[in-house]
Parts: structure tokens; C-alpha cells; sequence
């Protein structure tokens, strides 16, 4: 194997004199302020430096650790040094995609700037590369699926990175990717829009931002980088390294790189590599032309990487099922938002406008630039391992084990996540496939106008509640009574669907193949749904005496779903009588129109406009629909309903939870709208 040390220039290239400044920042003090915001943050250790910035470990006061990038404003004294730190903060501030380190605070003292952003536990592949030498292709496949997934989400906000390098591919601490430093990043302003400036990184810089400075680049530029990380990760060194720039330049012009022979590379990446490097970039693949690849269809494919491939080269099974396969691509690949067959389109009427506040000594940043109240939840969508038995009753065992065991001790405290993209490690082995399915067929089916602009309402009202403003309501507030919810779920989605049962006693099953049935809660009435795309769903009742022969399947699965949940689970709240649930919602056939999971909770949308959270910390939060109640369940199955003009009363803990909650629909209701 080769064993090649790699380097690259720290400081990217730029057309002028390098804005190298003339120092780094000193130690910023143990304590640091971010005074308008009132938030203090802890410095720890120094944890990395770049040619412009220091970067240190801290904590804030509620205990979530970060790291801050802290930039000297001694080295930020002429106007094209402030305008490209504005810019790299304008356009990161933008970004919240799950590949993508976050920004999560900005802000300003005397002496710095700081940019605190998710911590990057494992450090760069740069670092990775250094110790391991040389990636396999299964981490390579993994890898390069993350960084499409980031490529694809900023090319559709119109946002070229022009430095995409192994040294601003980081991974945290599930080695997942995380791309950073928007230092070089641009932001087109319409599709036809170019760019001219010539910038990036000698080794990963594409040919057309050396040799066509005329007709300029575009999102091209990041695709061909992808290509020399991608090279780089399976042979050691990049394809065209050499000691000397200028050589570096003209191999990349005759595009001159070969394949060492003693480092066995399939041909499919090999050939992926060179539709990468396709020194015309009109011909370059897009992302999801890449995504469909045969790189990532053969081989095998991880639904996740070991904790320690920074020390150890992980050892792959030498077979793998086809389904298998298939669900942990489908896996990666739907948490990255790289699709398969899906266009990467451009996201249409975002004008963008870089304001910035008039010269003020004393303040570097802008006051748009700060400060930001952002929480970055990550829809994170995830199976792992199939359960070994095929007992109905034992896999459903499995499945309650691992939502109601299992989650609670991979993840963070609430309060931790709300502000940052969470450590939490939800994903990863020992949870059961059964994860998997439910998000990524049920976003791929809600392409529906309705539900979208519900969702889009309903993340706007929990927005204005909790910065309290007045919300329009027409209607009565919602009790305890009147707000229908999951009491019981189990969710056996690896074969056939996720079952559950209502506040109202009736029980439901959602199957795989989009189509639900309810039971009423008692048992004369069943009715069938069909979930489908772009129309509304289908409705058939029918009494339980005469259901047709095609739906006896269904409904012996749905008996069985039933008595499980009966005989197995406990309910979310203490036990109560029928007759504590108001009349208005027994024998309403309600249906869970869709869930899907994030790192920190399952969601469930029932199709009356309800959604429901139910965090791993065993903590519920359904809001009502409209937004007229919001009841939380709390660990001892406690009921408390609020209204959002109460929101000035809530508890941090609460706030933290819609925050998130609001920040899920978005996130959701953006997702949909670039699947329409
Ligand atoms: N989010 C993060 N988590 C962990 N470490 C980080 C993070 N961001 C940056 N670092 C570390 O800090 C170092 C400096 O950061 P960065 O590269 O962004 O600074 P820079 O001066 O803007 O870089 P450049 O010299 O490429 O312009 C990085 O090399 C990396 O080791």
C-alpha cells in the first residue's frame, strides 16, 4: 500500500496579494460574552488554526460544547477582509443541512470575532487520511454521499463552496460529515449568473476556474473537488499533487493522473473519479446523476462508520444482501438528501442580498450577522441491524426496546439540542431498521400542498408564540379532553407498518405501502385510507361484518398490531376511563397520516392537523390542531396543557422543545417543497 503524506496549502489561493493576516488572535479569555444574546461561553483548549483563525473548545451555560472560531480583528483592517468574514458568516448562517458543520452563534468583543459552530469531535479527513493512510471503499462510499448530500443542498440554495477539501470535510463524533469554512464560499445571485474570481486550493482547484477565467464557473467547481477528495481518500494523496504549483496547474490542465497499480481500486471508482474529473464541466455529472452511480450500488454499504476508523481500518462483511444493501443506502442517502433519480434543482426566487450596517469601528459585524437565535435539529432518518426472530411478538419486543430503552441513553440531554445539531448517536448500531422506513417513505409521499402549508403554519404560530407575539386563534382553546393523541405505538415498519392506538381508543396501522386502516375504538367501524401522492387521501368505511376479502390481510395484521399493544404496552399518560375522553373524539376515524423520526424524537402528524413529539427522553408534546393547546406528557405520564399566550410562562425546558418542534416542521416543510 502506498503511504503517501498529505499535504495541502493551508491558505487558499486567492487573485490578489494572500490575505494572510499579519496574526492570529491571542488566547481569548477564559470567559467570553456574547452580550446581547446574554449568553456565556467557557473556553477550553486551543483545537486547530488556520491561516486566519484560531479555533477552541467551549461550553455555554447550559452545558453544550462547541467550538469557537475566533478571529482576530486586528487581522480584519481593510474592507475586503471584513466583506469576505460577512460574506462566510451571511452564507453559512444560511446553511442547516445535517452534512454541513452548523453555525450555531456570531458575535463580537473588543478584540475578536467569534463564529461558534457544532464541534467537530474526529477533525478533518485530512487528519483521518494522515492516520489511516488510505480509506476503504465502503467508508469512501459513505463518505461521499454525505459530502453530495451537503453539495446538493448548497448548490440548491445557489451557494458554490470553492473550497471543498479534505481539510474542510470534518466529522463528528458518529463520523458523520460535517463540510465547514465557507471562507471562499459565493453566492450566486441567478442560475446564469458566473463566477470569475479565481480561487480555491491549489490540488482541488478545477480547470475551469484556471483556464476559462472568461466564461467564469459555477457549482461545477465543487463537483470536480469532490472528485480529488474522493481520489484522495482511496489513494493517499491527491491526483494531482506536486511540489510545485505551477505543475500542479498543468497536470490539471492536461488532466495527467493515473491509478497506482499496487492500491486495488474498484473500476467503478475509478470511474466515478474520472466523470468527476471531466475537465468540461458542462459535462460534469450533477449530483444526483452521481448519486446514481455504480459506485454507490455495488460493494458494500454502511449504514454508518465505526467509532474508530480514525485508528483502525474497519473490516467489511464480505457479502451483504441486496436488501441490505438497499436500506442503508437509502438510509444515508435520504438523511444526506441526495436522491436517486431526483433533479437537483435550483431553489427559484431566493434573491440574495448581503446587507451590512454602515462602517462603526467599535463593531466589525453587522448587526444582521448578529445576534442569531438559530437551533439546527438534523432530520435524521435511521435504521442499522435487522432483527434476528420473526416473531411477531418478539420483534415488537425489539422495537419498544429500542425506542423506549435504548434512544434515551444515546442521546443528550434535551436542553443541549436545541441550541446545536445534537450529539446524539440515534443512528448508529443497535437500533433496528424499523426507523428507516418511516421517514423516507413518508416524506417521499407528502408532496402535498395542504400539508405543507400546515406544517408551515403550524411552525409559524409555535415561532410567534414563543417570541410572544399575538397569534390569531378563532377558536376555543383546546383541554386536556379534547386533544387526541398516541397513547401506544409499536412500529414494525422493517415488514409491515407502524401500528398504534389513539387517546380515543381506536387503533391504526400505517402500513409500507402507504395505505392505513382504522379500528374504531369499538370495533364496528373500519376504515381504509390510501395515502396518495399529490392527491388526497382515499377514504373507505366499511362495519366490520363485511370487509372485503382483499383487506382480510390487513386487517388480521391490524388485530395483531391491537392485542400486542393491549397486552404489551403501557400508555403515555396514567390510566383513565373512556369516559374521560371527550365524546367529540370517540368514533372519529382519525389516522396517523405519516411520522418520521429525528435524532431527538419520533413525530407523528395525525391526519387532523395534530402533531405529537415524542422525545427519547420519554417526554410528549402534542400540539393540537391550529396550535390551540399544547399538551405536554411528562415523564410520570402526567398531563399539562398550555395555550401560546401562555408562552411567557413556559419552562426553559418547554421552549427548548418547541423550538425544536418548530424547527422540525421547517426543516420538514422545506424538504417538501424541493421534492414538489
Ligand atoms: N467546527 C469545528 N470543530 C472542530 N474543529 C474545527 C472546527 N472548525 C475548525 N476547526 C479546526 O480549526 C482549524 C482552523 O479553522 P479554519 O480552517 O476554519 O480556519 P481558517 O483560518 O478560516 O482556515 P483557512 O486557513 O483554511 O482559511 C481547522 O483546521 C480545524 O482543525
Amino acid at each position: 500500500m502506498a503511504s503517501v503524506a498529505v499535504k495541502e496549502p493551508k491558505t487558499a489561493i486567492t487573485p490578489k496579494k494572500k490575505t494572510k493576516p499579519s496574526r492570529l488572535c491571542y488566547t481569548p479569555p477564559t470567559n467570553i460574552a456574547n452580550s446581547k444574546k446574554k449568553i456565556l461561553y467557557t473556553r477550553y483548549d486551543c483545537i486547530g488554526e488556520g491561516g486566519f483563525a484560531r479555533c477552541f473548545r467551549v461550553r455555554d451555560d447550559n452545558g453544550n460544547i462547541y467550538a469557537a472560531k475566533v478571529i482576530a480583528k486586528a487581522s480584519l483592517q481593510n474592507d475586503k477582509t471584513r466583506q469576505k468574514l460577512f460574506g462566510e458568516i451571511k452564507v453559512h448562517q444560511s446553511m442547516s443541512h445535517p452534512n454541513v458543520v452548523g453555525l450555531i452563534d456570531c458575535f463580537e468583543d473588543k478584540t475578536n470575532v467569534y463564529l461558534v459552530l457544532e464541534l467537530c469531535e474526529h477533525k478533518s479527513l485530512m487528519e483521518l487520511l494522515r492516520k489511516r493512510k488510505l480509506l476503504t471503499e465502503p467508508e469512501v462510499r459513505f463518505l461521499m454521499l454525505q459530502i453530495l448530500g451537503a453539495l446538493k443542498y448548497m448548490h440548491n440554495k445557489r451557494v458554490i463552496h470553492r473550497d471543498l477539501k479534505l481539510g474542510n470535510i470534518m466529522l463528528d463524533e458518529s463520523n458523520n460529515v460535517k463540510i465547514g469554512d465557507f471562507g471562499l464560499a459565493a453566492l450566486l445571485m441567478d442560475d446564469e449568473e458566473r463566477k470569475m474570481t479565481i480561487c480555491g486550493t491549489p490540488n482541488y482547484i478545477a480547470p475551469e476556474i484556471l483556464f476559462n477565467s472568461k466564461e467564469g464557473h459555477s457549482f461545477e467547481v465543487d463537483l470536480w473537488s469532490a472528485g480529488v477528495v474522493m481520489y484522495a481518500l482511496l489513494v493517499g494523496k491527491p491526483p494531482f499533487q506536486d511540489k510545485e504549483v505551477k505543475t500542479i496547474y498543468k497536470k490539471i490542465k492536461a488532466n495527467s493522473y493515473s491509478f497506482p497499480s499496487n492500491i486495488p481500486i474498484s473500476s467503478e471508482a475509478k470511474n466515478l473519479i474520472a466523470s468527476l474529473l471531466t475537465q468540461d464541466p458542462s459535462v460534469r455529472p450533477s449530483v444526483d446523476d452521481i448519486a446514481n452511480h455504480g459506485f454507490f450500488h455495488s460493494g458494500y454499504m454502511a449504514s454508518s462508520l465505526p467509532d474508530d476508523i480514525l485508528s483502525t481500518q474497519p473490516v467489511w462483511p464480505s457479502t451483504q444482501s441486496r436488501s441490505s444493501f438497499q436500506r442503508n443506502l437509502d438510509y444515508v442517502a435520504s438523511a444526506a438528501g441526495v436522491g436517486f433519480g431526483k433533479s437537483a434543482g435550483i431553489e427559484k426566487n431566493k434573491p440574495y442580498a448581503l446587507k451590512t450596517d454602515e462602517g462603526d469601528d467599535e463593531h466589525i459585524l453587522p448587526s444582521v450577522l448578529s445576534p442569531r437565535d438559530r437551533v439546527n435539529p438534523v432530520m435524521k432518518i435511521g435504521p442499522e441491524t435487522k432483527p434476528s426472530s420473526t416473531k411477531l411478538s418478539s420483534i415488537f419486543e425489539a422495537a419498544r426496546k429500542t425506542t423506549e430503552e435504548t434512544l434515551p441513553s444515546r442521546v443528550k440531554a434535551l436542553k443541549e439540542e436545541s441550541r446545536s445539531v445534537p450529539k446524539s448517536k440515534l443512528s448508529r448500531s443497535g437500533t433496528t431498521d424499523y426507523e428507516a422506513r418511516s421517514g423516507s417513505v413518508s416524506i417521499a409521499n407528502l408532496s402535498d400542498n395542504i400539508v405543507w402549508i400546515n406544517i408551515k403554519k403550524t411552525a409559524l404560530k409555535i415561532g410567534m408564540g414563543l417570541e410572544s407575539r399575538p397569534v390569531a386563534s378563532s377558536q376555543e382553546p383546546m383541554t386536556a379532553k379534547n386533544i387526541l393523541f398516541i397513547t401506544k405505538w409499536v412500529d414494525y415498519s422493517n415488514k409491515y407498518g407502524l401500528g398504534y392506538q389513539l387517546s380515543n381508543e381506536s387503533v391504526g396501522v400505517h402500513f409500507n405501502d402507504q395505505t392505513s386502516l382504522v379500528f374504531s375504538a369499538d370495533e364496528n367501524v373500519i376504515e381504509y385510507i390510501t395515502h396518495q401522492k399529490n392527491s388526497e387521501a382515499k377514504h373507505t368505511v366499511f362495519s366490520t361484518s363485511k370487509v372485503p376479502d382483499a383487506l382480510k390481510n390487513k386487517i388480521y395484521l391490524l388485530k395483531h398490531f391491537k392485542s400486542y399493544m393491549v397486552q404489551n404496552l403501557s400508555r403515555a399518560v396514567q390510566d383513565e376511563t373512556l369516559d374521560d375522553i371527550d365524546i367529540k373524539n370517540a368514533g372519529s376515524m382519525v389516522f396517523m397520516h405519516n411520522y418520521l423520526r429525528t435524532r431527538q424524537a419520533i413525530m407523528f402528524r395525525l391526519s387532523n392537523g395534530t402533531y405529537q413529539f415524542n422525545f427519547v427522553d420519554h417526554v410528549k408534546v402534542v400540539v393540537s390542531p391550529g396550535v390551540q393547546g399544547i399538551m405536554v406528557l411528562d415523564k410520570e405520564k402526567e398531563k399539562m396543557v398550555f395555550t401560546l399566550e401562555e408562552a411567557c410562562w413556559f419552562t426553559e425546558d418547554l421552549r427548548s422543545r418547541l423550538k425544536y418542534i418548530r424547527e422540525v416542521l421547517e426543516s420538514w416543510a422545506s424538504k417538501l417543497e424541493s421534492a414538489r
